[in-house]
């Protein structure tokens, strides 16, 4: 039995016009997703803008009501506990933003922004919540000098890790990172994503971690799940994905990976307008007639594919 079951997760939001204001047609934001997450591994989670990722990630976090679906947790239906605030589910299931500093209260100081979840989830005496605090702070490289500072005396990156330190105050057993990354300059992304890392070995922590850049989440990843209009268009390996891409939108995402070697950056512009071209040529193959993603189809053990039969 794996760690957590995603079976066939909707979630449409009705758009509304015409005189009476009806429900005149729906956004499929997530469209039939169904994920297998085992404990202490990391799953990537990537599309373009407008995907369907974050819905996803706060579909399951039970920020974002379900149109239907079920979520499974150690073996349990957690579908309905999802938005019980005091769950169990609640507080093993944590996710970072992007933007932290928005997540985060500009009134608050560290001290109070890392004892709310503790105040929330665990019984704890005065003393103990400080020396956990202290703890958190350790745990993320940052002294206690900035336990009486406010948010915005941070910079970027230390910001990441305020909300690294917040999501693991109470032991989550995963981390559903949304672009946990994307604000920060390249070599504050490395240092944010090894130090993920190291927490991960440390805590057996699984990760869902949601990105646009396939580049991102290349050492990362051991799953990743590549979304289009609501639906899988591939899922498989690092290795399925990076060495054997076979759908025309993951080799699409592939080839738009930021370059940062000047040497080679000529000839993967090349690359990268001969995969537009095949793309725009070619991409009808790939969905039906109503533009929609075709259902999954296993082409190895740990690779599938959204094709028709024709494919
Ligand atoms: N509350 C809402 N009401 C109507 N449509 C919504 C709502 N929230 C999201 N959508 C739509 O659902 C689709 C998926 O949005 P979502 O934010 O999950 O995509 P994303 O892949 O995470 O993109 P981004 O990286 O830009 O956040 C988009 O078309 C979006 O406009």
């Amino acid at each position: 039995m794996s760690f957590m079951q995603i079976n066939d997760l909707n979630v449409h939001y009705p758009i509304r016009g015409g005189f009476f204001n009806t429900v005149i047609d729906k956004v499929y934001a997530v469209d039939g997703v169904t994920m297998e997450f085992e404990k202490g591994k990391t799953y990537g989670l990537v599309g373009e803008s407008g995907s369907g990722k974050s819905t996803t990630g706060k579909a399951i976090i039970g920020l974002e009501k379900i149109t239907s679906g079920q979520i499974f947790y150690e073996g349990e239906d957690v579908t309905n506990q999802r938005r019980n605030r005091n769950s169990a589910y609640n507080k093993d299931i944590q996710m970072i933003f992007q933007d932290s500093h928005s997540s985060m209260n500009p009134r608050k100081r560290v001290l109070d922004i890392l004892a709310e979840p503790i105040r929330n989830f665990m019984k704890l005496s005065d003393q103990e919540e400080r020396k956990r605090i202290k703890e958190l702070l350790a745990i993320v490289g940052m002294s206690e000098d900035v336990l009486l500072k406010y948010p915005h005396e941070f910079s970027g990156g230390q910001k990441q890790r305020l909300g690294i330190a917040r999501a693991v105050a109470c032991n989550p057993k995963m981390i559903i990172a949304d672009e946990p990354v994307s604000a920060l300059d390249l070599s504050v992304q490395a240092q944010v994503l090894n130090f993920m890392k190291d927490i991960q070995n440390e805590y057996g922590l699984t990760y869902l971690f949601i990105s646009h850049d396939l580049g991102v989440v290349k050492h990362m990843c051991d799953h990743i799940s590549i979304m289009y209009k609501g639906r899988f268009v591939e899922t498989g390996t690092r290795h399925d994905i990076y060495r054997n891409p076979q759908h025309i939108y993951t080799n699409r995402l592939l080839s738009a990976i930021p370059n940062i070697e000047p040497e080679t950056r000529l000839e993967r512009k090349v690359i990268r307008q001969k995969v537009e071209e095949s793309y725009q040529k070619e991409q009808h193959q790939y969905y039906d007639e109503h533009g929609k993603v075709y259902p999954l189809k296993s082409i190895s053990e740990t690779h599938m594919v959204a094709m028709t039969g024709g494919i």
